[in-house]
């Protein structure tokens, strides 16, 4: 019998909503993927060619990209920080909402090429922040955390920060101002090319999340 396809997903916040779309395409957990006592990373599932695998976000599409595993769900912002090239993303899977914005003090002046060339930014994503900056010209440090970056100004790590922001409760908070959106973020599916080219069950995989994302949409 073929080797099962594994499917990376998100543990955080992505995971719960990506859950229902999975059993939609006949994809259910074994109980221990719920089992929050249980220190297994790898699970079977209700499907017989499918496991999951439980990684951080980021690793997600790392697993993919390297064909450890055959597919993953990742947001944007994190496909696009990468740009693995190994990776392809054929469905916007429609969850996992939110944006990626520059903030900073409600009391900081506006940023603009002509008062400033170079700035100084806390983030997780200093690619997609550098690349932002550079096409106005602003050559953008990046300092990188992994998380709390409203932290950041407040304690004059960095006087901005590049984050995810969804109800912006966490900017205000910690009295950060959302100043511009550099990208709307959903979850995709990503897949890996050399596995959708050798292996025939990708392909039915992803039709069948494919469908799932429409009934989800429909009901
Ligand atoms: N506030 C939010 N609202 C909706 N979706 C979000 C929000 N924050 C993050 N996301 C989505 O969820 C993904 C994972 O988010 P986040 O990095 O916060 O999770 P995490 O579990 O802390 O990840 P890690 O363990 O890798 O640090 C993001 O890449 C993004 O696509
Ligand atoms: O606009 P809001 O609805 O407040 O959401 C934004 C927060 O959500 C994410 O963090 P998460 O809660 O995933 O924790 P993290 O700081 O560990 O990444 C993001 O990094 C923000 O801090």
């Amino acid at each position: 019998m073929a080797e099962p396809l594994i499917i990376a997903l998100p543990k955080g916040r992505i995971l719960k909503e990506a859950l229902p779309l999975l059993a939609r395409a006949g994809i259910v957990p074994e109980p221990a993927f719920h089992d929050e006592a249980s220190r297994a990373l790898k699970f079977a599932t209700s499907h017989r060619d499918v496991e999951l695998i439980r990684v951080r976000s980021f690793d997600a599409a790392t697993f993919v990209a390297f064909g450890a595993a055959a597919l993953g769900i990742v947001g944007n912002d994190v496909l696009l920080e990468f740009a693995y090239p190994e990776l392809y993303a054929p469905i916007d899977l429609g969850i996992g909402h939110c944006r990626l914005s520059v903030a900073d003090h409600a009391d900081a002046p506006p940023i603009t090429g002509e008062t400033a060339s170079h700035l100084r930014i806390a983030t997780k994503y200093p690619r997609l922040t550098q690349a932002h900056f550079a096409a106005r010209g602003i050559q953008a440090e990046c300092i990188k955390l992994n998380g709390a970056m409203e932290l950041a100004p407040l304690l004059g790590l960095a006087p901005r920060i590049v984050d995810l922001v969804s109800t912006g409760a966490t900017l205000r908070e910690n009295g950060l101002v959302e100043r511009e959106v550099i990208l709307d973020v959903t979850s995709r599916l990503v897949v890996n090319r050399a596995a959708s080219k050798t292996d025939a069950r990708v392909s039915v995989l992803v039709e069948a999340l494919r469908r799932a994302v429409g009934d989800a949409a429909a009901a």
